[in-house]
């Protein structure tokens, strides 16, 4: 018996050193053996397509073939085998997971492994208690009151002392090509920094370039996203523990992100935060965990940073698609704040209906999480008659959900903001048919601030700019890999002031 098992265990030592010897020396024949296992595991044609990557002949990007297949799914469920993952465009589903069965789907171990590195116990990586206490903590801050008389006086601030400045900088100039994701990026960190922690980092002053943080907080992300992408976890382990290619890398970004982080505190230290009302002071004054605090400071610039830029980002790609809905927007607040008017507060905003419902639906079309996803705990039966076994992987896709027309009927691919009114006032959705801000107990909490954020760049830069995209518009974006949709060649336009404008050139004399 001893024998025995010395025997397995000596074989299981040389298989590992075999297998670690060919992801050293050639890691694409590694790739390759593995690849053939999964296809000796399941040749279907959806796993055969995702394998090969033969869905990219007939589409841009992954989440185009999913919303594809989901489309002609009679569930509008699909099982990509090789994943363990089961992708659901279903509200019943949705409502399912993230309500009725909530304790059934949490995040779950396979995902706080994948982003524990960069988002260690933040609130986005954390179930039970943990996320209880982040949540209640969150919540306080985030609430009505605090937006409305916080957040958007630092929105204000922002927008009026460096991104109408950087605009004005640019306006006219015969190369002067604008990347405005990159600049949508550098608003929204100068802000969740503002409101988060008290703190200013500049990112979006003239002429500075991306600071190493961003850099290195896009890095974690995106590579974090690729590993929740791969076939197996075994590979990017793996490559961890050798600390070699993307894991490498990856590593290298976090060192930067826990120094800047480590900066933050420090600075708060400084400042004091016993009195002060942003999130990281509430935090602080109640966890000791130098750790901790740092996961906390992550995830919340993770929520404000990346979304907001990405829901900016398309709007703005689909207004310059579609000036007349531009023109709208302005008729609007022109009847309701008054002629060139900016709103002086954030119940103006709420009364901008046409606008609110022209943000909603470019959420539909381009939501800042394409998909979301959760581990099932226990054996489960999803309305729609999907048997999910214990430990599978089950996405909910938003994006998918906004391309059907079962669900938004035949002119789901139109961007058509009228959809939201009901004689002339808008109307939310059910949060399952439009999880765009998820649903149920784990609804995201910053979506006041964001829509507010989202709202006032767009009333400013209408007004006062014209933007030309330097691509042709009838493309349609290719995405990287990231937790938030990014458009992968950024949004470059022409920019232009608008003539019957007052001149905004006194905004240039000092900025900071
Ligand atoms: C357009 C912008 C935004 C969108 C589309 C969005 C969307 C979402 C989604 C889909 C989730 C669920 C994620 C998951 O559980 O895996 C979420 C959670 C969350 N969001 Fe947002 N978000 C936005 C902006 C913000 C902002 C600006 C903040 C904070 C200032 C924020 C704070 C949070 C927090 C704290 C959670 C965690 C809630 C929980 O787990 O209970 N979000 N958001």
């Amino acid at each position: 018996m001893e024998l025995e098992s010395s025997w397995l265990l000596h074989t299981l030592y040389a298989f590992c050193f075999i297998l670690v010897f060919i992801i050293i020396v050639s890691p694409r024949f590694a790739l390759f053996l593995y690849l053939l296992l999964l296809k000796l595991w399941c040749n279907c044609e959806i796993c055969d397509a995702y394998l090969n990557l033969s869905w990219a002949k007939s589409f841009d990007n992954l989440c185009d073939w999913y919303a594809h297949l989901l489309k002609h799914s009679p569930t509008k469920t699909i099982p990509i085998h090789v994943l363990g993952n089961i992708i659901t465009a279903n509200p019943e589903n949705i409502k399912h997971m993230l309500k009725t069965r909530f304790d059934n789907y949490p995040k779950g171990k396979p995902f706080s492994l994948i982003l524990g590195d960069f988002l260690g116990r933040g609130i986005f990586n954390v179930d039970g208690d943990m996320w209880r206490f982040q949540k209640n903590m969150a919540g306080l801050e985030l609430d009505r009151f605090s937006i409305r008389s916080n957040a958007f006086e630092i929105v204000r601030c922002e927008i009026e002392k460096r991104l109408l400045p950087l605009l004005v900088s640019f306006s006219g100039k015969e190369d002067g090509i604008l990347d405005l994701q990159d600049v949508f990026r550098r608003f929204s960190f100068d802000s969740i920094c503002q409101f988060s922690f008290g703190l200013d980092p500049k990112c979006l002053q003239l002429s500075l370039p991306m600071s190493e943080f961003a850099v290195a907080f896009d890095l974690a992300s995106k590579f974090s996203a690729e590993r929740a992408m791969a076939v197996s976890p075994l590979v990017w382990k793996i490559k961890r523990r050798l600390n070699i290619g993307s894991e490498k890398k990856m590593k290298e970004a976090i060192k930067i992100i826990d120094i800047l982080a480590q900066e933050v505190m420090r600075q708060k230290r400084v400042k004091g935060f016993s009195t002060h009302k942003d999130l990281l002071s509430r935090f602080m004054r109640t966890v000791d965990d130098e750790t901790y605090l740092r996961d906390i400071v992550i995830s919340f610039l993770l929520a404000g940073r990346d979304t907001v830029a990405s829901a900016l980002t398309s709007f703005f790609w689909l207004l310059a698609k579609h000036p007349e809905i531009g023109s709208a927007i302005q008729v609007e607040a022109d009847r309701v704040l008054g002629p060139n008017q900016e709103p002086k507060s954030f119940e103006e905003i709420q009364q901008l209906h046409y606008l609110q419902a022209a943000v909603h639906e470019s959420m539909r079309l381009y939501p800042p999480i394409q998909f979301d996803s959760k581990f099932c705990q226990q054996d489960d039966v999803l309305p729609d008659g999907t048997f999910v076994k214990r430990g599978t992987r089950v996405t909910y896709h938003p994006y998918a959900m906004g391309r059907m027309e079962d669900i938004w009927g035949p002119d789901c691919l139109e961007f058509k903001p009228e959809r939201w009114l009901r004689d002339g006032v808008f109307f939310s959705e059910n949060p399952y048919k439009y999880p765009i801000f998820q649903g149920g107990f784990r609804v995201c909490l910053g979506k006041e601030m964001a829509l507010m954020e989202i709202k006032s760049v767009c009333l400013s830069l209408l007004r006062r700019f014209h933007f030309k995209l330097v691509f042709p518009c009838h493309c349609t974006p290719r995405f990287s890999p990231g937790l938030t949709s990014t458009f992968r060649d950024g949004l470059l336009v022409l920019v232009r002031e608008k003539l019957t404008q007052p001149s905004h050139r006194n905004y240039m004399v000092h900025v900071d």
